[in-house]
């Protein structure tokens, strides 16, 4: 797939970040416009691998954000983003179109720019172009409390509502306990961009190939096509490029025939491992409405009998026919990986959790704020109490 990328706020920035290194890494071509909107004139210089003409500041002359940020003001950030729109505008103005398949905007939902501008930004890309826009929010921890909470679940029902599909990723299932928050963000997107670079990536190669299960950019897009909450499951070994030398080698050429059952089972087992590994968002795999299995790596270790029959088990485990896959080879892979997008899955416990959290966070601050006789709970809840999107 050909990919135009846009990170709002933070999180959204350092995660479109780690896809473009991802995949400069891997030789892949899938970010052909990259972006990135920030509200806060030190994060938008924190990306290693964005181009400075594609970092747009917003809000620099707002008289709360001045530049400096909205201090995790979701109403804040969705102003600044509605006030600057016709910069916003300009700036999409030069993505060639014609060049991408589909959009995809990044952002943390616990902050104030991602969770406030991000759904202005999809609402005008939704305006401006026919293609597909997907959404990748990231959930805020329950440790961080209920203020991050009540921003996520505002700004969630923006996100999926205006969005094709809403790629989630939690905080909490991928908190690591003996490492310092920043130190996990490091890490945590690094992974979410492997898992990215690699589903979506699937299918762009500079030279065409010849590989018979090749994955096609329509199949993604049909994936994802369910307006839904989505989920990805990754898994990966590494290859022997060398194929052995010695003994090794005898042995292999010993059991050659052994070898294409061994190709299919090894794949076999590397879905199964995706599938049951750490999600982006966990969910109870059986919810989901449709999925994809993509498997990428060097093309001798690919096999059609593991991928028909990975195929055929996660259509039991699902319980659904409509399960699409194919290859993504790479000549000068290392790795044989397989990623698994369950598209529309709808038992999320966390996204259940943070909806609670929500509603109390909100209870709290109407009590603090009816103590200090001031009125603004009309700006986060409705007469019927239900929590609000964000626009
Ligand atoms: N996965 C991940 N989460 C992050 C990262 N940085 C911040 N977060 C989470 O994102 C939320 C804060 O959002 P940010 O993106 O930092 O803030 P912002 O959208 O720029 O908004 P403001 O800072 O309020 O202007 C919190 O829930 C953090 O836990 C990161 O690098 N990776």
């Amino acid at each position: 797939m050909k990919l135009g990328i846009i990170g709002v706020g933070n999180a959204g920035s350092k995660i479109v970040d780690k896809m473009v290194e991802f995949e400069s890494l891997t030789d892949r071509k899938l970010c052909r416009h990259v972006m990135v909107i920030n509200t806060a004139r030190t994060d938008l210089s924190k990306p290693d691998h964005i181009p400075d003409s594609q970092r747009i500041l917003i809000g620099d002359t707002h008289q709360k954000a001045k530049g400096h940020g909205v201090g995790g003001d979701v109403e804040v950030g969705a102003e600044v983003a509605q006030n600057d729109i016709d910069e916003i505008r300009r700036a999409f103005d030069d993505v060639d179109i014609h060049e991408v398949d589909a959009i995809l905007v990044c952002a943390s939902l616990g902050g104030g720019t991602g969770s406030g501008a991000g759904p202005v930004v999809i609402n005008e890309l939704q305006k401006m172009y026919d293609e597909p826009v997907y959404g990748l929010g990231v959930l805020p921890g329950k440790y961080e409390g209920g203020r991050p909470a009540l921003n996520a679940a505002r700004s969630l029902q923006s996100f999926v509502n205006n969005t094709d599909n809403f790629i989630a990723f939690d905080n909490d299932a991928w908190r690591s306990k003996d490492q310092t928050v920043g130190e996990g963000y490091e890490g945590m997107n690094r992974e979410l961009a492997t898992r990215l670079v690699t589903l979506l990536g699937a299918g762009e190669y500079d030279e065409p190939t010849v590989a018979e299960n090749a994955m096609d950019s329509s199949d993604i897009i049909r994936t994802l096509d369910t307006s839904g909450i989505s989920s990805i499951g990754y898994a990966s070994t590494s290859v022997d490029k060398t194929n052995g030398e010695g003994l090794l080698k005898r042995f292999r050429e010993d059991h050659e025939i052994e070898d294409g059952s061994n190709a299919a089972a090894k794949i076999n087992g590397l879905v199964r491992r995706a599938v049951n590994s750490r999600l982006t968002l966990p969910c109870e795999v059986s919810s989901a409405d449709r999925a994809l299995i993509v498997l990428s790596g060097p093309p001798s270790e690919l096999s059609r009998k593991g991928l028909e029959s990975a195929r055929e088990w996660i259509e039991n485990e699902v319980d659904t026919v409509e399960v699409l896959a194919g290859d993504d080879p790479r000549e000068n892979a290392t790795a044989l990986s397989a990623v698994v997008l369950l598209s529309n899955v709808t038992e999320t416990p966390r996204i259940e959790s943070i909806q609670d959290q929500a509603v109390e966070a909100q209870e709290k601050i109407a009590e603090q704020e009816a103590v200090r006789e001031e009125e603004i709970a009309d700006l986060i809840t409705d007469s019927d109490g239900k929590i609000d999107p964000v626009i």
